[in-house]
């Protein structure tokens, strides 16, 4: 073979096994991307999310406490949520630092959530668009915010909506619990935690009114399940890393800038359309009642638990002494059948509804609820002061402004 002959063959020969390479590469490439799971039900799109160029500033501005002298540092997660808003301008307007977190994901309707994220602006809350799950901005917000306190009310809610999306729920009230502790127990200081559990938990305990030394272990729904999970989460990280913890167990709260998933809100919304609602009850006739609790009550009793927090007391993720875990239900204290809810919102409406009552469908739902609050009266002066028929005729005068006029209310809490 001569010189120029054999160059051609080297020539040749590398390039069928460049050939060969790439396609074996690309081949893997493919196979990987096959492989890898879609997370087809993540309620979560993958959008990209585009923040700011000023946004890592406006968390430094917004996380720094105002008026009070030692003001807290909080993140509150879920802060575009229904009770997020409330307690994120609550805190605000006493002065504590407050930066808001959310993934403003489609559940119920995203303008809703913009409305309450331009109702914070302008108290001067900044809301970071991000999802409680994503570990490295948990990380980035931390060392920009320095929180002293997190408030964690970020979560899939309603009990119903866990049959047509468990995923969904086990994504946010267990992923995202977990991804949100491991970023405390990182974080330098450890902040201590306040976090919404729910009535649901007490699922089948037929023992009035509930207490927290009451049985848990019976929940009704997936999602009662997945927030008793976090409960038991939420010892593990206290017991191994030395984080304070407090979970709140919310008995159905209704207000203004409410969730529309909720019987109290679409109730009205139908009411108003002149359509039917479904009005359930148990077997035998059995009343369906619920301790509705109003969202000022609520607040008070968040901020409640967040200024009787002792410091978590790990660092650099290593335990250095036994820490805070407390459990406490903040209800109203006194159930109403779900017909004179009906009733109530007649009168304020001015409509008759169009009541279709029907057995309850096995969808999740438990019979009744009552708070028993005597911990978190002992322990915060948690003391609600609001009946239904007060909270449901602020409900309406929000409602009515917010979707059937320009009004003042719109901007406002
Ligand atoms: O306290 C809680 O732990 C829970 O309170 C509510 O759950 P729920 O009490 O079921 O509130 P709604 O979904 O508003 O239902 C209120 C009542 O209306 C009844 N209902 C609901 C829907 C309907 O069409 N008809 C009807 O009679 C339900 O059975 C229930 O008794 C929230 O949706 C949960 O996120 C929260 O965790």
């Amino acid at each position: 073979m001569d010189k120029s002959m054999s160059n051609r063959f080297r020539y040749h020969f590398s390039a069928t096994k460049l050939v060969f390479w790439t396609c074996i590469f690309l081949g893997l490439v493919f196979l990987f991307f096959l492989h890898t799971p879609q997370h087809h039900s993540d309620p979560v799109p993958r959008r990209r999310i585009l923040r700011s160029p000023d946004w890592e500033s406006r968390v430094a501005k917004s996380s720094q406490p105002r008026s009070r002298a030692g003001g807290m540092r909080v993140l509150v997660t879920g802060a575009a949520g229904f009770v997020g808003t409330h307690v994120s301008a609550a805190l605000r307007r006493r002065g504590d630092g407050v930066v808001g977190l959310d993934n403003f994901n489609s559940y119920y309707d995203p303008s809703l959530k913009q409305a309450r994220r331009a109702v914070l602006e302008r108290a001067e809350v900044f809301v970071v668009e991000g999802d409680v799950n994503d570990a490295g901005l948990l990380r980035k917000l931390f060392e920009l915010g320095k929180f002293t306190h997190v408030m964690h009310l970020a979560a899939q809610a309603g009990v119903r909506y866990a049959m047509k999306n468990p995923a969904s729920y086990v994504h946010s009230n267990i992923a995202g619990l977990v991804a949100l502790f491991e970023a405390c127990k990182s974080a330098d200081p450890q902040p201590a935690i306040v976090w919404a559990s729910s009535s649901s938990v007490y699922g089948l305990n037929t023992k009035v009114p509930f207490s927290e030394k009451d049985r848990t272990d019976q929940p009704s729904s997936l999602y009662a399940a997945t927030k008793k999970a976090g409960e038991e989460i939420a010892h593990t990280y206290n017991h191994i890393y030395g984080l304070s913890i407090t979970g709140l167990r919310f008995f159905t709260v209704y207000g203004p800038w409410g969730r529309p998933d909720m019987a109290y809100f679409f109730f009205t919304k139908d009411m108003l359309k002149g359509k039917p609602i479904h009005v359930f009850e148990g077997p035998n006739h059995f009343t369906v009642a619920r301790d509705f609790t109003y969202i000022d009550d609520i607040v008070k009793g968040c901020l409640g638990a967040l200024d009787t927090v002792e410091k978590s007391t790990g660092s650099g993720g290593v335990k250095k002494g036994k820490a805070q875990l407390r459990v406490y239900n903040l209800g109203n204290t006194s159930p109403v059948p779900v017909g004179k809810l009906v009733n109530i919102l007649e009168k304020l409406l001015k409509v008759k509804a169009k009541k279709v009552v029907m057995p309850m469908p096995a969808n999740g739902d438990v019979l009744f609820t009552h708070a028993n609050i005597s911990q978190a009266q002992r322990d915060f002066g948690y003391r609600p002061t609001t009946d239904l028929q007060s909270g449901l005729k602020k409900f309406v005068k929000w409602y009515l402004d917010y979707y059937h006029s320009d009004g003042a209310l719109k901007s406002s809490l």
